[in-house]
């Protein structure tokens, strides 16, 4: 059947795909409804354009028919003669929420699959209906206007972009696609567990419909909040222009009295972005948390937060740095220190770990106060260990025949306020 005849209005599809990005393009599909969609929607977008299509599925584990899904997909893939591939999360640690932990592995392994295929964009499935569940939790939740402005067509990821191209369509719309093409998908059967969240507000939302609502308004109100964000991320960039500075240590020195003097709305996101620059954590403090912290900034006060600390470091600054405690240690020099460090060797000295100054370290660094930069900031960039034994801390001023470098600095911290 061609597309005229089943009625599928392609219009906002490709024109969502004018986003994508040079090279392969990625489809992220689990095997539901929405992602088996716009499987087949790309793989004939693609054959038609003369652009490499990738799948992948990800096997988080966690239900017996998991593996089964995943070979689903690779079978819808081998009839299109698309690879597929089923990136497999070792497991859940138990740490934190475990639908929140799941979601981060499957971004992290979608990712990392992206980058090993020099992948430009990495399509997702989500539809007008996630859009809807997504405003409506966030606003029980208590979002601002960042919340509310719900998912975005296109986002950027670690040297590609995340693409929405279903985002204008309704799951039933693309149900109905399948159906006029005869493609099964598989129901995933914790959408139907009403103890989870997500599965008691597409209730909700069901019974609004059902009421003779529409839900188109609240896709309105996330278009508004997307303008409000775009103007506030502005203001906000000048302001950081204004009153902050990046010093060699990594953390980030604020004007005091301009930051006290700033609307609150303000002050709440230029801390919560210097926050989430420093702790390199994809996701911001709460609202709750940073109102908190903004107070007893106000009151002149020094606290913890995100994995960083804000200090009052003088008369005139705050400054806030990373927590020591809240980073890792991490054998070899190889890999990037606290997503932020990148340290090299004259010549590589096996068996050394990597973790924070510290209190332990800067006892032992006798003139770090002729670099200007705080005892706080300093004790929270890395160091080199051999067990006790302190080797190096190239930034605090003992080399060794080490160096370090900071991979984001000013201009990273502002260009990085704009997120969309
Ligand atoms: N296990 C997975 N493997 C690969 N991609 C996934 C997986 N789970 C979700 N995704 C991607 O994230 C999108 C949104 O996820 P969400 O959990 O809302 O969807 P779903 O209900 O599991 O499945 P679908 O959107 O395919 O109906 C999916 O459309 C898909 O592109």
């Amino acid at each position: 059947m061609t597309e005229e005849k089943s009625k599928f209005n392609l219009t906002q599809f490709e024109q969502r795909l004018t986003l994508l990005s040079d090279g392969p393009v990625g489809a992220a599909v689990s095997g539901g409804s929405d992602s088996i969609a716009m499987l087949l929607l790309l793989a004939n977008w693609c054959a038609k354009n003369g652009r490499a299509l990738h799948v992948a599925t990800v096997n988080h584990n966690l239900r017996a028919d998991a593996a089964i899904e995943a070979r689903f997909v690779a079978n819808v893939c081998a009839k299109l003669g698309i690879p597929h591939e089923t990136l497999v999360w070792p497991g859940w640690d138990q740490r934190g929420n475990l639908q929140e932990a799941a979601r981060n592995a499957r971004k992290t392994l979608l990712s990392d699959w992206a980058k090993q295929n020099e992948l430009g964009s990495v399509a997702i499935g989500h539809t007008k209906d996630d859009q809807a569940e997504t405003i409506l939790m966030r606003m029980l939740r208590g979002s601002g206007v960042d919340g509310i402005s719900g998912i975005y067509p296109i986002e950027n990821g670690d040297g590609f972009v995340w693409l929405r191209p279903l985002l204008d369509y309704e799951r039933q719309e693309l149900r109905a696609y399948l159906t006029s093409k005869n493609q099964d998908w598989i129901d995933d059967p914790s959408n139907q567990e009403t103890r989870f969240d997500r599965v008691k507000l597409r209730r909700i939302l069901h019974d609004i419909t059902e009421a003779g609502f529409s839900t188109h308004g609240m896709i309105t109100t996330a278009e508004n909040m997307k303008r409000a964000r775009h103007f506030l991320e502005n203001a906000l960039a000048n302001h950081a222009q204004d009153i902050c500075e990046v010093t060699d240590a990594g953390s980030i020195l604020i004007h005091k009295e301009k930051l006290c003097v700033a609307e609150p709305e303000m002050r709440f996101r230029l801390i919560a972005h210097c926050l989430k620059r420093i702790s390199g954590n994809i996701y911001p403090p709460r609202l709750h948390a940073l109102e908190l912290v903004d107070a007893q900034v106000l009151l002149g006060e020094s606290t913890a937060l995100h994995g960083c600390l804000i200090r009052q470091a003088s008369d005139d600054r705050v400054e806030i740095s990373r927590e020591p405690n809240a980073m890792p240690s991490q054998h070899g020099i190889k890999e990037l220190f606290d997503n932020a460090w990148e340290i090299n060797a004259v010549d590589q000295i096996g068996d050394v770990v990597v973790a924070p100054v510290g209190e332990n370290g800067i006892s032992q660094i006798a003139d770090w106060r002729d670099l200007g930069l705080s005892r706080y900031a300093l004790m929270a960039t890395p160091a080199i260990w051999r067990k006790e034994e302190l080797i190096a801390a190239p930034i605090a001023g003992m080399c060794n025949g080490y160096t370090c470098r900071l991979t984001w600095g000013y201009h990273e911290f502002l260009t990085s306020i704009l997120t969309h």
